[in-house]
């Protein structure tokens, strides 16, 4: 079976939520059932440009991750678009056999069984800003398929205070589950830098909230590769 990948790209580290840092390689599948007003990825997910995304056998993608990583484990990280449109699982099975480990962020749309061969699930419901409506159905499909497998952690990203108040609610509806909020970044265009002040602006607004509010359950994170390369694409 093919896959539609939008890139493939690395070793950068890691510049969201939980593995916040980490060495990774990015495999961007191409497509999304979600369109989110304020996405970040739109190269991945509008078909508009399904004629700049490639599609490959998974032995192709595990040879260009291994060419980029210069065969040397890191953790890839699956994203997209939404990659629970399509099947995953040779390309794990192949990095895993090589020593890789594998993460994917998916918004929890559409359960795979291949979550269950990750080591980490980074499922990131949508707030009302995304104008998108979450299906709490299919979310807890997407937990059910990982039971046992991998570690799932749920990352929210927030624009204002309905997105926030929202984010506690959905935090109370899953209470083990780790919880990571980025603040949302309204300026995605690759081809204008980005504002430094604005960004560390809104995280600021955001450790604010949270602090006044005394919710200590959330790990409050900028988006690091923002901060260090703006909206550049491919790290
Ligand atoms: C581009 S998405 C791809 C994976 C999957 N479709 C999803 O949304 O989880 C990867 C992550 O970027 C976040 N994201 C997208 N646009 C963003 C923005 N403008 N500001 C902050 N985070 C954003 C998403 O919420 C998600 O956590
Ligand atoms: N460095 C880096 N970290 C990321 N974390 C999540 C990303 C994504 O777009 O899914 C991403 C990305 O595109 N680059
Ligand atoms: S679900 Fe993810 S990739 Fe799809 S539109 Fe929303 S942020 Fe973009
Ligand atoms: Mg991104």
């Amino acid at each position: 079976m093919t896959l539609r990948i939008a890139e493939i790209f690395g070793p950068t580290i890691q510049g969201e939520g939980a593995l916040i840092g980490e060495p990774t390689v990015f495999i961007r599948a191409g497509g999304c059932d979600y369109r989110c007003v304020w996405c970040d990825s739109m190269h991945a997910v509008d078909s508009a440009n399904r004629h700049d995304w490639h599609v490959m056998e998974p032995v192709e993608v595990w040879k260009e991750v291994a060419q980029l990583s210069g065969g040397r484990p890191l953790t890839v990280s699956i994203s997209g678009g939404n990659p629970a449109i399509q099947d995953f699982g040779p390309v794990i099975a192949l990095g895993k056999a090589d020593g890789y480990k594998f993460a994917c962020e998916t918004q929890g749309s559409i359960a795979k069984p291949w979550f269950g061969d990750l080591d980490t699930l980074v499922l990131s419901p949508k707030p009302p800003s995304s104008e998108e409506t979450v299906d709490w159905a299919a979310f807890d499909k997407c937990l059910s398929a990982a039971e046992g497998g991998p570690e799932i952690v749920m990352k929210i990203v927030i624009f204002d205070d309905e997105d926030y108040a929202w984010a506690k609610a959905a935090s109370e509806k899953y209470p083990y589950l780790p919880l990571y909020l980025q603040p949302g970044n309204s300026e995605v265009d690759p081809n204008e830098p980005v504002d430094l002040t604005a960004t560390i602006d809104r995280l600021h607004w955001l450790i604010e909230k949270v602090t006044a509010d005394r919710w200590f359950t959330p790990r409050v994170l900028p988006q690091l590769h923002v901060l260090v390369w703006g909206n550049k694409r491919g790290v």
